[in-house]
């Protein structure tokens, strides 16, 4: 296992590329994704122990938060799916401001609720589930 604090970019030039200027300017506000507002979760790696800096889409109720396993409708998880599975806590900075939160995949009712707005956030998700047979997974973070 790496030292708890070495931190790794994703290798996706575009998405290193917004990770880069949200540490360079200290706001998750220097990037969007059409217009959409991003947030900037930390969380550490399943495997490698590393830090992972993942950019998301911001979709905010009452001061929890939805992360969505998207990845643009491919047809299998995003590998950071497996991070938050093995290590439920994580970082998420949202504007300049950072907290930890408490990670839980969700389902049923729940996940209904949050999908809806995690749609209304970002209404390409809609787009990217009719283009998989995979669900695609919703997580909730909880203030910590
Ligand atoms: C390419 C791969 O990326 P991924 O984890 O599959 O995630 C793919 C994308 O979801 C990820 O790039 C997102 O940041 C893309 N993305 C969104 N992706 C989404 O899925 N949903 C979103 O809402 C979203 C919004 C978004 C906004 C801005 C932006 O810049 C990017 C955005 C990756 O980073 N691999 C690394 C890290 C792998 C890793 O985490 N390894 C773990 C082990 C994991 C295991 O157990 O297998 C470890 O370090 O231990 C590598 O291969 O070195």
């Amino acid at each position: 296992m790496a030292a708890n604090n070495e931190v790794e970019l994703s290798p996706e030039g575009w998405v290193r590329g917004q990770t880069e200027k949200i540490l360079e300017t200290g706001t998750t506000g220097s990037v969007d994704i059409g217009g959409r507002p991003v947030v900037l979760v930390t969380m550490k790696g399943a495997k490698t122990g590393k830090l992972r800096y993942v950019p998301l889409m911001r979709v905010e109720h009452d001061g929890h938060y939805a992360l969505v396993a998207s990845k643009g409708g491919a047809a299998e998880h995003p590998v950071w799916y497996h991070n938050l599975r093995a290590n439920p806590t994580v970082t998420l900075q949202d504007g300049t401001e950072a907290g930890e939160y408490s990670v839980r995949e969700v389902d049923g009712t729940e996940r209904e609720q949050w999908w809806e707005r995690s749609v209304a956030a970002f209404p390409n998700y809609a787009e990217y589930q009719t283009k998989t047979d995979r669900r695609i997974p919703v997580f909730v973070l909880d203030p910590a």
